[in-house]
């Protein structure tokens, strides 16, 4: 293998020790930067970015990523610090520094980097043509506008290459909103009182209100959640968005004392599905009323109507709270504010990459592949294919507060989905590795194996929450197997 000459030694090896060599100093390399962990500035309102790694002051040593974070609020033509922390688990981060992107939502810019601190120093240049300008930032000057980020985010974009020998992609466009989208259409919408309070949500609270002598539900955003809420505004304005499982859109309007936009909503009498689990049990029937109108409304934001220009729509931020329940008992979706539209595409192929779109969704609901980060980035179909796996677990929520599948026993109090097996506070980690690494899933009770339906209940559940997304049932599937029910 190895061949000294006398005066100058060359070292003659065979390729395939050559290879070794090569992995093993890889294999270091790997291990070397996975030793080294990266210390990103920290300063952020919202304490559960904390959990992103160990905060010592205004440094934060990141636990599960390479990458630093940094999102800034445009004011006045200069970025003002809202963000400073660990980025995501997974996180991509081709960059060294932190050279600002414009983000889709106005007006904020973000960047992520992967150099000791190298979040505190922004590379941006604004719209004007300015020259680009470097902002230090020290954690004594930063001043913190909004809380932007919790840890219930993943993150993505979408690059579309041209290729003739593609003309037909079966995939679709996931479309960001950009700022030449955002029209100011909020009228002042008239005779609108608000009463009480109905929820509070991350950004917005949702009041129920009186309109001209009916009752509606008023979805109030701050002013400085504009883009949330022209988000939201946007899927409920798409064609074709008037279904009896998606809550009705009665318009949008603006506060004129403090600007808040607001979104004016058919009121659901019994609120959230989470409230009216925990309040009531419900018959056989009643379940699969609830059931069937909630998995109908899914069927139909997931369709493609694509002669009428009805897109896809991927909720994301599928739970029992963000599904209400009308007086006559069916349900309706609501609450599109990490809704993302898949655009059919065209002779375009695309690919997505990791930068912006942030997904609040609700953590006892994060499918296996997201919770891991793993999303096939090909392909647009696991946002759908998340949806389902949130739909069975709601399904399970259901049917746990059914009172005729507990006959002579008593019904358990609500419980959200492995809350029994986690306890309340789930947390990432733990549930990461209940769901993904142990494959297990909420537990289906002793009791419901003596009923008829208990086979193609527990298949169906199974086949919504399949660790395998493409195995996952499609929402109209899953219509027809409640039907079979
Ligand atoms: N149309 C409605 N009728 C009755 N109650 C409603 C209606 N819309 C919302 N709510 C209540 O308000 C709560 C919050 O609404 P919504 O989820 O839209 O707000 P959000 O700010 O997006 O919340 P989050 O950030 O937690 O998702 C719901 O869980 C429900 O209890």
């Amino acid at each position: 293998m190895f061949t000294f000459h006398s005066k100058k030694p060359y070292l003659v090896i065979n390729s395939g020790f050559f290879f070794l060599i090569l992995e093993f100093l890889f294999m270091l390399m790997v291990h070397q930067s996975l030793l080294e962990k990266r210390l990103c500035v920290y300063q952020v309102t919202d304490s559960k970015y904390s959990s992103a790694g160990n905060v010592s002051g205004s440094e934060q040593l990141c636990d599960k990523t390479d990458c630093c974070l940094a999102i800034f609020q445009i004011i006045n033509g200069q970025p003002k610090v809202d963000t400073l922390a660990c980025g995501i688990a997974n996180m991509v981060c081709p960059d060294a520094t932190c050279r600002a992107k414009p983000h889709f939502i106005d007006p904020y810019i973000q960047c992520t980097c992967r150099t000791d601190l190298c979040n505190g120093k922004i590379t941006w240049s604004p719209e004007t043509e300015q020259p680009p300008v470097t902002q230090h930032y020290t954690a004594a000057s930063f001043k913190i506008l909004n809380t932007y980020v919790c840890l219930k985010f993943f993150i993505f974009d979408v690059y579309f290459l041209e290729d003739p020998l593609q003309p037909s992609c079966h995939d679709y466009n996931v479309q960001p909103l950009c700022s030449c989208q955002i029209k100011a259409s909020e009228n002042q919408i008239p005779d609108i009182v608000l009463q009480e309070v109905l929820g509070q949500g991350h950004f917005a609270s949702v009041y129920q209100a009186k309109q001209r002598g009916s009752v509606v539900a008023v979805k109030v955003y701050p002013a400085n959640w504009k883009h949330m809420f022209i988000k939201e505004k946007e899927v409920y304005e798409l064609p074709l968005m008037k279904h009896e499982g998606i809550v009705k859109f009665l318009g949008t309007g603006r506060k004129p004392d403090n600007g808040s936009l607001l979104i004016v909503l058919q009121y659901a009498e019994y609120g959230s599905l989470h409230s009216f689990l925990c309040k009531h049990t419900s018959s056989w029937m009643l379940s699969m009323k609830l059931c069937q109108t909630l998995s109908e409304g899914l069927s139909y934001l997931h369709s493609d109507h694509h002669s009428m220009h009805k897109p896809p729509v991927a909720h994301r931020d599928l739970s029992s709270s963000n599904v209400l329940v009308r007086a006559d008992w069916t349900c309706v979706l609501s609450d599109f504010g990490s809704a993302t539209i898949l655009r059919s595409c065209s002779g375009h192929r695309f690919w997505q990459d990791h930068t912006t779109n942030m997904q609040f969704c609700t953590l006892n609901y994060m499918s296996p592949e997201i919770l891991e980060g793993s999303v096939n980035l090909s392909s647009s179909s696991y946002l759908l294919q998340g949806d389902i796996y949130a739909l069975g677990l709601i399904l399970w929520e259901v049917w746990m507060r059914c009172s005729d599948l507990f006959p002579g026993g008593a019904v358990p109090q609500h419980l959200l989905p492995y809350e029994l097996e986690l306890e309340a506070n789930v947390t990432f980690e733990r549930l990461i590795l209940y769901v993904s690494e142990m494959d297990r899933r909420p537990s289906i009770p002793e009791n419901w194996k003596a009923l008829p339906q208990v086979f193609i209940m527990k298949e169906l559940l199974t086949d919504c929450w399949d660790s395998d997304t493409d195995a996952r049932l499609t929402a109209a599937c899953v219509v027809d197997r409640l039907i079979s029910l």
